[in-house]
Order: structure tokens, then sequence, then C-alpha cells
């Protein structure tokens, strides 16, 4: 037998190929019985209250068992899976017990891993490169590289993996999409794991692989329960405990062969030769009358801990094995067992360095957007062209310092718009598994965008600046330079509070419809004074970052400039001198370093709003009170994505 690793990370680990030999790289961890009792899921539902999704059910997932939630298309499978992971936990009551001691959600979530059904892998990275990230945010430094790399080959090799280890995420097949789904979540070698529908797209032979695995997870002391949709009777043979459920009650829970004597007792017979998990699913869906009372009550909603052939059916009722009295196998897992193994730095750098890695192999994109910057920089530069230094076109370059906020606008936003509702998709699955706190996350996000942000801008900047014929100072090009880096990043990060909300189809109408009002409220009275302006649209004014970015525009561009020459063709410039057009702006009494002072006081305030939308996203329990009423709100009446 080999000597426990000490670099483990607790003292509970012991080497688990005493029971499972193909990982004997991972670490044993304690096992764990889930129990529930009178479980109830209501959803609220308008005016018209709410809607009961599980009806007071209860049972008992043991460790080392391999059980399938079955049932009719919305019986309440994923409702129940959802509900016993801690994912969805706020409109849920009941009780439910660990190890016979009643759920702590944050701590039980440190125990388990939830494998949506979804396959949400990070795009632009190999499988090779997704384990060994996964590694080093999950095991830190409790394993050096070396032993990383052996544990990742391990599972890669048991997944069967290891042939398209070098292959990007986004070219594997469903079946390897799958496979490498659930091999992430076995790094740090869970002791209980949730799969919602893990078989669905796959081909029967790419199924019977997977359930034959997490059946193999199961036998290796582990707590794995999956929702699954009419599996065949070869599937079906593979799981150990079988739990029906159907009109949000359960209806049958036990031993897969015990199914067809079950129904058999409450006289409903299967069919000889006839898959006995697709007949139960057709009984439950009333295709044979309507028996769900009846099997409801014969199992009394789950609390009948294992539903025995041997007994007579009036016993079982009178010897109902409750599972609240069941003692406790195992000890309560400690309070600190599994906290993080990576340190925030850790968690940092590794996410920085997988954002950067993306961006490098997305550098087709990145050559694109330069290609189109830099065609609008002509574009937009070319329409002034020279102009510049022209005292009868002052008032014509004030349009292109209005253009250049609007670039600095759209630019950044629309990609955000577009790529951030999925970011944070697989941000919930990976944060909801455990790989790392939010803040690394969030800071590794934020300065991972700053390079291209700057690239695109340096590249629009130069050649519009040039083109004009602006005059060449280094600190003029420099002011103008931060500004619309300034407005750039402040629309991105307007763009990315937006999406970290809503959907894409939401993200991309409010984002530009939003930007409108700033746009108006930035040229709002220019010139005019502000006295004659309504309160409330003044108060909009000092909201809009666009009138900041635009006064810094416009006082970068004409601030402490000498006369300009105006042509012979014209008898007057009345703006020759640059000061007259600060003037006829109402800009005279700006300051350039306040306008960059409120873009960054904003820019902050955009950043923590972000971060506290996320938070909130994050954390089913947190609510933002009155934010987040109006953000079930709108997503209950508004959506633009009904009817889609
Ligand atoms: N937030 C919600 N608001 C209203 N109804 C909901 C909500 N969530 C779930 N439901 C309803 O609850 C029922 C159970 O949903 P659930 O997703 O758990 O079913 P399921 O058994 O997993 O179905 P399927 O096999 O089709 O995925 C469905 O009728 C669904 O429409």
């Amino acid at each position: 037998m080999n000597t426990p690793d000490p670099t483990a990370p607790d003292q509970h680990t012991v080497p688990i190929h005493a029971t499972c030999p193909k990982l004997s790289g991972l670490i044993r961890r304690p096992p764990i019985d889930i129990e529930f009792q009178d479980l109830t899921y209501t959803v609220p539902q308008g005016r018209s209250g709410s809607k009961i999704i599980l009806r007071s059910v209860s049972g008992l997932f043991k460790s080392g068992e391999l059980t399938a939630i079955l049932g009719p298309s919305g019986a309440g499978k994923s409702t129940l899976l959802n509900v016993l992971a801690g994912y969805k936990v706020g409109n849920a009551s009941g009780q439910i017990l660990i190890n016979s001691q009643p759920q702590d959600v944050k701590q039980f979530r440190k125990l388990s891993r939830y494998i949506m059904q979804e396959d949400l892998l990070q795009p632009g990275i190999t499988v090779l490169e997704s384990m060994m990230i996964a590694a080093h945010l999950k095991l830190g430094n409790s394993q050096t590289k070396a032993q990383k790399l052996e544990t990742v080959t391990e599972i890669l090799s048991m997944l069967r993996l290891l042939k398209c280890k070098r292959t990007l995420t986004s070219r594997l097949s469903g079946g390897e999409k799958k496979r490498l789904s659930i091999a992430l979540e076995l790094v740090d070698n869970p002791p209980v794991i949730f799969l919602d529908e893990p078989t669905t797209g796959l081909d029967d032979l790419s199924s019977s692989q997977c359930v034959s695995l997490l059946s193999m997870l199961a036998s290796g002391g582990r707590t794995v329960i999956c929702s699954i949709h009419t599996p065949s009777a070869r599937l079906f043979a593979q799981f150990s405990h079988v739990y029906l459920v159907a009109e949000g009650q359960c209806m049958f829970a036990g031993l897969g062969q015990d199914v067809v004597p079950y129904l058999a007792s409450l006289n409903i017979h299967c069919p000889r030769h006839y898959n006995p998990a697709d007949f139960m699913i057709e009984v439950s869906s009333g295709e044979y009358g309507n028996f769900n009372e009846k099997m409801m009550l014969s199992i009394d909603n789950g609390r009948i801990y294992r539903w025995n052939k041997q007994l007579p059916l009036a016993q079982q009722h009178s010897d109902k094995e409750h599972l609240i009295k069941r003692p406790s196998q195992y000890d309560a897992v400690g309070k600190n067992v599994y906290e993080f193994d990576s340190s925030a730095w850790t968690q940092f750098y590794v996410l920085f360095l997988r954002m950067m890695l993306q961006n490098y192999r997305e550098i087709k994109v990145v050559i694109l957007k330069c290609v189109l910057i830099l065609f609008m920089s002509i574009v937009t530069g070319g329409m002034f062209l020279n102009m510049a230094q022209d005292g009868s076109k002052t008032l014509f370059m004030f349009g292109f310092c209005f253009i250049c906020t609007i670039v600095f606008m759209y630019i950044p936003m629309l990609p955000a718009l577009l790529y951030f509702p999925q970011e944070v998709k697989l941000l919930k699955r990976e944060y909801f598994n455990r790989w790392y706190r939010l803040r690394p996350y969030y800071l590794a996000l934020t300065l991972s965008r700053l390079p291209q942000q700057f690239v695109l801008g340096v590249i629009y900047v130069s050649i519009a600046y040039y083109i004009t014929d602006m005059p060449i100072e280094w600190i003029r090009i420099g002011k103008f330079s931060i500004i619309c880096y300034l407005i750039g990043l402040t629309s991105e990060s307007l763009g990315l509070a937006i999406s970290s909300q809503l959907n894409v189809v939401n993200s991309v109408f409010v984002g530009p419809a939003l930007s409108v009002p700033f746009m108006l409220l930035a040229i709002y009275g220019l010139g005019t004074g502000s006295s004659h302006i309504p309160p409330l649209i003044r108060i909009g004014m000092y909201g809009s970052y666009l009138r900041y970015g635009l006064e810094g525009i416009v006082l970068s561009l004409y601030e402490d400039r000498p006369k300009l020459r105006c042509p012979d063709s014209e008898v007057f410039c009345d703006l020759r001198h640059p000061n007259l057009l600060l003037v006829r702006v109402g800009m005279e009494n700006c300051n350039y370093w306040l306008d960059v002072l409120a873009l960054l006081v904003i820019l902050t305030l955009l950043k923590l709003a972000t971060f506290l939308i996320l938070k909130r996203r994050l954390s089913p329990r947190t609510s933002c009170g009155a934010l987040g009423y109006v953000g079930r709100f709108v997503k209950a009446h508004f959506s633009l994505t009904k009817g889609y």
C-alpha cells in the first residue's frame, strides 16, 4: 500500500487506489450521505401567487451509489438536483441532512461539484491546458507541477481524453465535451458529484461509457447523483439507486431491479421485454391511467428508505424506515477541511494567464478589430483631412471631437455586450464549483482587458490625429490619448455592467439604447449656459461620462494653442483663435484634469457596480433589496427574449 501523500491538504486523505486503482494519484474524501425530508420548492408567479415544483419529497442518496433521478419532462428532476446541490436555495423549504447533520449550504458547496447540462467550457484553450489550469486553481501548492500533471494525465486517461489532449475545447465532440466537463471537476476529487442530464446529446455508446464512468466514480466511495431522461435498459441497469419523480413528488426510491416487482405490487404490470425505465416513466406520465397518487402513497413520497420487494405492502407502510432516524455512519465534515488550496494571488495569476492565452489564441479576432479601427480612423480622420490648423474649420473640428467620443464609446462597449453574458455562465459554473474567489477573477478580468483597448486606442488616435493635421506636441497627444482611453474603458465597463445582469439579446438592446441619452446629455445646452436647463437634466449632464469625455477631448486639442491660419479664400475666420471655440461651446472654464478625475470616478463606480451585480448573481441567497426586485421585475415582465 502506498504511503499517503504528505502534501495532501487534509488529514482525512488516504490514497484512493484502495477502492479505485485507476485514480491512484487522487486523494480520498470522507463519504457523504445526503438525506432530505419534506423538501418543497416554490417559485413566485406574478400576481397569480406561486407555483409548487417540489411537493414535500423525501429521500436518501448514499455514498458509493450512483443515483438516477428519473421522471417525465417537467417532473422536477433538475429542480431537485439544484436544491440538493445548493444551486437554488431561496425558495426551498424542508430539511437536508448531510451525514445526519443539517446541511450548511456554504460548507456543503465545498464538498460537492455540479456538472450542468450545458457543457460550459472555456474557449481558446486545449483539453490539457484546461485541466492544468483547473489543477493549479483547485490544488494550489498542495501538489507540485509534476504531481498535478500526473493527476491530470490519470484522469484524462480514465476518461479516454488523452488522445485529444491538444485539441481546443471548442473542437471537441459532444461526448468529449461532456467527459471533459466531468474530468475538470474530478481534479480535486470531490466526494459528491451532481450531474444534470449528463447523457443528453450523446449517442448510445457515449451515454453508456459516461454512465459506466459515473458508476466507477461512485464505486470509489463518492455520492454521484444525476438526473436523466428515459435511459435505455442497458443504462438503467448501471444505476445502483433509482429515484422516480413525477408532478414534484416521489413515485419510487430503491434499486433499479425492484422497479418491476414494485409496480406489480401496485397491480401495474410491466410487459415482458419492456424497458422498466421507460415503463415506469410512462406510468408516472399517466399513459396507463392515473397511478401517481397510489405510487406516491406506497413509497410515502420518498420517506420509505428502500422499497423492499420481500415485504408485503401493508408491512412496508408499518415498517417505514424514516430517514431522520437512520444512524449516521460518518463523522460530520470539519469546517475547515475544504478551504481553497490556492491563494488569492495564485488564483489571480492563473486566471490572468488563462485570459491572456485566450486573447492570444483569438489573435485573428484581435487583428480583425485592429483592421476595423484602422479603417474607422482613416474614414473619420479623412472626413476632417488637414482641417485642424485651418481657422475657418474650427467648428467642424468640434464635430471631429464628438465623433472620437462616439467611436470610443461604441467600439469597446459592443463586444463587451456580446461576449460577457456567455462569460458569466462560465463564471457561474466555475465559481459554484469553487475553482476560485470572485475578487481574483474580477481583477484578472479587468487587467486582461487593458492591453487590447490600449492597442486599439493607439491605432485610432495616431492615425486620426495625424491625418487631421493636429499639432505634433507630445503632451497634447498624450492628453488626447489618455482621455480617449478613459472613455473606452468606461464604455467597456458600462457594457460589462449591463451584460453582467442581462442576456445577450437584452444587453445589445439596452447598451446602445442607454448610450443615446448619454450622447444627448454630452452636448445638451453647449454654449448656452446652464441656468435655463431644468435641474433634472442638469443632474443627468453631470452623470454623463461622455460629457466629461467630450470636454477632455476638446480641451486636449484646443486649449493653449496659438492662432490658427485663415486661408486666403476666406474673408473672415471667426474662430481663428482656438480659445474662442472653447468659449463658443461653453468650455472656457473647464479643467482637463477634472474631466479625467470625473471619468476615473465613473469608471470606478461602474467597476464596483459590475462586481456587486456579479456577486449577487453568484450568491443565490444574497439579495440587493430594491435592485434585486427591479432585476426580477424587468426579467419577468420586460424581457426582450420573450417569444424567441
Ligand atoms: N423559475 C421557474 N418559474 C416557473 N416555473 C418553473 C421555474 N423553474 C422550473 N419551473 C417549472 O417546474 C417544473 C419542473 O422543472 P424542472 O426543470 O425541474 O423539470 P425536469 O424534470 O428537470 O424537466 P426536463 O426533464 O424537461 O428537464 C417545470 O414544469 C418547469 O416549467
